[in-house]
């Protein structure tokens, strides 16, 4: 049966959510990629999250969340997650490994639903654009029939997207090699679909808002590493690395802010030519 997570609305009528993309976690808490250890960016970005002491009603982890495909990875990121008293719900990126992806974050109590109910006027629905192997993405013919089910079925909710691939060009040449490939054909579908009105993703290690085909497209910065925008060849940028809440107003409305850790903590190698 598949998994539907249920998220019940608090008074007011807006639901909070936190978006935490690409953390690129090693099985080693003292590894590194491009400089950065990962796994104290990410301590880093949870530590200022709590401080800031915001509500939070939901976690979203769009991919990327290994960068070496162990279990022990995975366990990091739910040790980590665990800080943060709020359910978390994910989607597979191209870096990830998904038998131990699934198998350890379900280990550590993390939901493997990729559809969520919020209250009686949202859904939140999680793609896998993973093409394993290979940095693109792409939607297979059973996800994308998967989507216009749910769509179908639940025509009165307003619907959140996730999917880790960007579906639109983000500016940078190297990183739109590595796109949705397949964009057309969600487009086909989300043509059907008015409800449906805001993409989530993660991939590009930078923040972004795009229309594509009157619907937004938001792209968020990684917990660990950052790409410079609007370069055509792979450049680093020594922005700090960042998060992104949301929140789901009940007229389908989603306003959203990007945050980023303050201070020049974490410094990429920016002399790399890539990974
Ligand atoms: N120099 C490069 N040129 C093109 N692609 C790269 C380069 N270095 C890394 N990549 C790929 O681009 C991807 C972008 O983000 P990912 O973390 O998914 O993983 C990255 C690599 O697979």
């Amino acid at each position: 049966m598949e998994s539907l997570l249920n998220l019940p609305v608090a008074g007011g009528g807006r639901i909070r959510i936190l978006q935490i993309t690409d953390t690129h976690l090693f099985s080693g808490k003292n590894e590194t990629l491009l400089g950065i250890n990962t796994w104290e960016s990410y301590q880093a970005v949870l530590a200022a999250i709590l401080a800031d002491g915001r509500q939070c009603d939901l976690i979203v982890a769009t991919g990327d969340l290994a960068q070496d495909h162990s279990a022990e990875a995975y366990q990091h990121f739910a040790e980590g997650i665990a800080r943060i008293a709020a359910p978390c719900v994910w989607l597979p990126g191209n870096h990830d490994f998904q038998p131990a992806m699934y198998g350890s974050l379900q280990d550590a109590g993390i939901s493997p639903s990729k559809l969520v109910y919020v209250g009686d006027s949202w859904q939140i629905l999680l793609l896998d654009s993973q093409v394993f192997g290979v940095p693109h993405g792409e939607l297979s013919e059973y996800q994308l029939e998967w989507l216009e089910r749910k769509l179908a079925a639940a025509p009165e909710r307003h619907t959140l997207l996730l999917l880790h691939h960007h579906p639109v060009p983000a500016g940078c040449s190297w990183l739109d090699q590595h796109s949705l490939r397949n964009a057309q054909e969600l487009d086909n579908v989300l043509v059907k679909f008015p409800q449906v009105k805001t993409l989530l993703c993660g991939h590009i290690h930078q923040e972004l808002d795009l229309d594509w085909n009157g619907r937004r497209m938001l792209a968020t910065p990684s917990t660990c590493v950052q790409f410079k925008p609007h370069c055509s060849n792979f450049t680093l940028d020594t922005i700090e690395p960042g998060w992104r809440w949301l929140e789901l107003h009940d007229d389908g409305e989603v306003t959203t802010e990007v945050c980023r850790l303050q201070g020049a903590v974490f410094n990429p190698d920016t002399a790399s030519e890539g990974y």
